[in-house]
């Protein structure tokens, strides 16, 4: 389980202080995918980045267990540097908006690479796991390409294999199809959402579209950093 609880961020401008979300509080139970809405500046970015531990909350506390973690649960905004860093490689995938491929490798090169990094520090590396993968996402059969011959919709794909490749617990991805036409931003989504549950991977997707956050089971709406509803 994902347990926000009642955290606040502020970040100064100028010598006036910012506040970006404020007692935001809600939880999210394991293998579930829960989309996050609201207006631009509402405070999405900067929740996923509390999420991901790359920022901490003035206030407030966030944890995560799941079955597979050894300790009780994570007190995630409490991390040193060395336990954030472990967590990002082991516990969290991350999907960007820009898909962030490295375009003088080849699609399957893009996917091993981070989970081959990790590989190095001990997690184990599952390479029957990353094909099959790459098979549900349906990128397999451009394994050798370069990224810029593929589409839009294609790259993301791969993106979403490469953030999947070790195994996370938990995946944060911050409008992944933004950049992607209707059809094909519902498509990518609904093949986001079914890998993540069937990996038992809880996904947390911001997102601007009202369809794309339909399909996924729980629904978080942001207003000016405070929840306003949830559904699902
Ligand atoms: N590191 C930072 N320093 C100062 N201000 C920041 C920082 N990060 C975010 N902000 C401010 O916090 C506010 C919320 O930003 P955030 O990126 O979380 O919004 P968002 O809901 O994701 O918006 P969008 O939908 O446009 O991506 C914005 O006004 C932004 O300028």
């Amino acid at each position: 389980m994902l347990t926000i609880d009642a955290i606040s961020k502020s970040y100064l401008d100028g010598t006036v202080q910012q506040h970006i979300l404020s007692q935001l509080s809600f939880s999210i139970e394991s293998g579930v995918s829960v989309s996050i809405r609201g207006a631009s500046g509402s405070g999405k970015s900067t929740l996923l980045h509390l999420l991901a531990a790359l920022d901490t909350p003035d206030e407030g506390r966030i944890w995560f267990s799941d079955s597979t973690i050894q300790a009780s649960k994570l007190d995630i905004a409490s991390f040193s540097e060395a336990q954030a860093n472990a967590y990002r490689m082991s516990t969290i995938g991350i999907v960007f908006q820009k898909y962030n491929l490295i375009d003088v490798i080849s699609v399957k090169e893009n996917i091993f690479l981070p989970a081959k990094l990790n590989a190095q520090k001990g997690v184990p590396l599952d390479t029957d796991y990353i094909t099959k993968l790459m098979a549900d996402l349906g990128v397999l059969k451009h394994a050798d390409k370069l990224p810029h011959q593929l589409s839009g919709g294609e790259q993301q794909r791969v993106a979403i294999a490469r953030a999947l490749a070790h195994k996370p617990r938990l995946l944060l991805a911050d409008e992944p199809t933004g950049n992607l036409d209707s059809v094909n931003s519902e498509l990518v989504s609904s093949l986001l959402i079914d890998t993540c549950s069937k990996h038992n991977t809880t996904l947390i997707l911001v997102t601007h579209s009202e369809k794309v956050a339909a399909l996924t089971s729980q629904q978080v709406f942001l207003e000016q950093g405070r929840l306003v509803s949830t559904s699902g």
